[in-house]
């Protein structure tokens, strides 16, 4: 008889108010205990604002539970110490610091051997640069280096938010590879807008809608479901192979008050065309 792992990470009914004003109204989701979950929704759903959450950087009730240990109360320090590492959407790459101190900096007293052996094994690339300003990275480059941060110390965790966000074609498809390679060590939840990504990279997501779970399930199950796929994300088509085409309505990925976004910013997920 085969049995589904436990998950890593269970949310349920993740709240949070921000000056008054209730932007997530309950949240409930899984991150598998291997591979990649991606955490989907269009702009202004609450997905940032779903991980800050769960690491603690902003007031929040509900539950989180960490390997089945209760979190929600914790400080984002505490957090920390027990494996969840976070690369941020800006990447956090101190430009003037060459590759090897920006990797120095995310060493942590305490938490055993920093596991360069891994880091180095995954991305070649690093050893090579070390010498490097991170400044003179490429952004796919730079993102390496944000997400072998996280790989250093041991983590149970990766939470990844919005990592391609604009990125060229090209480099989007690397950091889809270097995403994958992390993934084979420590389970990723990943905030991603672009659809091609996710389809080469998760098994599970979760939708946010409006600060609420929409959806829960497959990943692959949703991508292939158009009708979903424009309910939930806003795009015209998810099949494999499409570009992505905002439905019809309003604007993909759009909310009344979203500001448009710049083809490097695409506003809703994109589907496809680049990973
Ligand atoms: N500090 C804040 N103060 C007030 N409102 C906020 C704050 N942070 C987020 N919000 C609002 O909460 C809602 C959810 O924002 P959040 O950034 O979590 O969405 P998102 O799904 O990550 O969107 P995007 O894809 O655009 O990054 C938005 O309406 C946003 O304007």
């Amino acid at each position: 008889m085969s049995t589904t792992p436990a998950p890593l990470l269970t949310v349920r009914d993740l709240k949070v108010v921000i000056g008054g004003r209730h932007i997530l109204h309950g949240v409930d989701l899984e991150v598998a205990a291997s591979g990649t979950t991606a955490l989907l929704g269009r702009n202004g759903a609450g997905k940032t604002t779903t991980v800050r959450g769960i690491l603690g950087l902003i007031p929040r009730t509900g539950s989180v539970l960490l390997g089945g240990e209760e979190t929600v109360r914790l400080a984002t320090h505490a957090l920390v110490r027990r494996g969840i590492g976070y690369a941020p959407e800006d990447r956090g790459v101190f430009a003037a610091l060459t590759v090897a101190e920006n990797l120095r900096l995310a060493e942590r007293p305490g938490a055993g051997e920093p596991a360069y052996d891994l880091v180095h094994e995954l991305f070649p690339e690093l050893r090579q640069r070390a010498r490097q300003a991170a400044g003179t990275l490429s952004g796919g480059q730079q993102q390496m280096v944000a997400i072998a941060r996280t790989l250093l110390n041991g983590n149970r965790l990766i939470i990844a938010d919005e990592p391609t966000k604009g990125l060229a074609p090209k480099v989007v498809s690397e950091v889809a590879q270097v995403l994958e390679r992390a993934a084979q060590a420590v389970p990723i939840l990943l905030v991603e807008q672009n659809l091609a990504v996710v389809r080469r990279l998760a098994r599970h997501c979760a939708v946010l809608a409006d600060g609420r779970t929409a959806h829960r399930g497959p990943a692959a199950e949703l991508l292939a479901d158009a009708d979903a796929a424009r309910r939930l994300l806003g795009v015209g088509r998810a099949r494999h192979g499409d570009t992505g085409t905002p439905s019809a309505g309003t604007p993909a990925g759009t909310s009344p008050g979203t500001p448009a976004r710049t083809a490097a910013h695409p506003a809703a997920p994109t589907a496809e065309a680049d990973a």
